[in-house]
């Protein structure tokens, strides 16, 4: 499945934060949005997953403008994992990730024993089984964003809006998700602040600076020393990491050049 963004404008109280935004994220991509604080990142997937509506364009799943989809019909197909994983009730972790099944339900069906599979299965692999009865509200940041992206792969969506998907994550669970996220073999886009992470994982990236996008490609083509001067306003030499091969950001200050 694909997901496309075109001329997407999103305005707030005069000031647009969002600017004729067109981009596409091909079906099993896995698409880094990078950009500076504030350059509008959190807005536009957002925007893209309909709990913004933008003022301008129009935002397609294979070719479908979303708003013409219905809710259940876009909960089946995308699946979101947001920085606000905050939840009303105390709920256990089991019945967080249960959650992920609504769409996939009739009104007040009852939960199968194939629903408690996936449940298990999906809380396995972001590592957590062991927390399955536990409330959720008692979690730290990290566990939180793991049992989130086990609801997200619960949901079995096709499309995955993960926006900063490693916050709060340490190391070791910020490669694991990554890898996750790469094995599921999703349309996924991401909000990423690491560039050393989203150099090594994603197949393109799309630079926004104010609200404008102002870069795209490979990573290769898009981490040049002068448009991270330029958009993030650091000096660095780029280099290749040993083991993965990929491109590797060394930040420096200007002095030490
Ligand atoms: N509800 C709001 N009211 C007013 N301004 C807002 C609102 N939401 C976002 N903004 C402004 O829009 C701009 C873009 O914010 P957004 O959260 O999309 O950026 P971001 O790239 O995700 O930032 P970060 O990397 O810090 O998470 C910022 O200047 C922010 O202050």
């Amino acid at each position: 499945m694909e997901i496309s963004v075109e001329d997407v404008s999103y305005t707030i109280f005069d000031k647009k934060i969002i600017n004729q935004v067109s981009l596409t994220i091909h079906h099993g991509e896995l698409v880094g949005i990078i950009g500076p604080n504030g350059s509008g990142k959190s807005t536009l997937l957002k925007n893209m997953y309909r709990v913004l509506k933008p003022d301008g364009g129009v935002i397609q799943l294979d070719g479908r403008s979303i708003t013409d989809i219905n809710t259940k019909e876009i909960a089946k197909q995308l699946s979101v994992v947001s920085q606000e994983s905050s939840v009303a009730f105390d709920f256990n972790v089991f019945e967080i990730i249960l959650m992920g099944r609504t769409p996939h339900k009739k009104f007040l069906q009852p939960d199968t024993v194939e629903d408690e599979h996936i449940v298990r299965n999906a809380l396995s692999q972001v590592n957590m089984s062991e927390y399955i009865d536990k409330r959720f509200t008692q979690l730290s940041g990290g566990e939180k964003q793991r049992v989130m992206i086990a609801r997200a792969i619960a949901q079995g969506a096709k499309v995955m809006i993960l926006d900063e998907p490693t916050n709060h994550l340490d190391i070791h669970h910020q490669l694991q998700v990554l890898e996750l996220i790469r094995e599921l073999q999703v349309t996924c886009v991401a909000a990423l602040h690491d560039l050393n992470l989203a150099a090594c994982y994603c197949d393109r990236l799309y630079v926004l600076n104010q609200g404008e996008i102002v870069a795209s490609g490979t990573p290769k083509q898009v981490l040049t020393k002068e448009l991270l001067k330029e958009v993030f306003n650091v000096h660095v030499e780029i280099g290749t990491h040993p083991v993965t091969k990929k491109i590797h950001l060394f930040y420096h200050a200007e002095e030490d050049a």
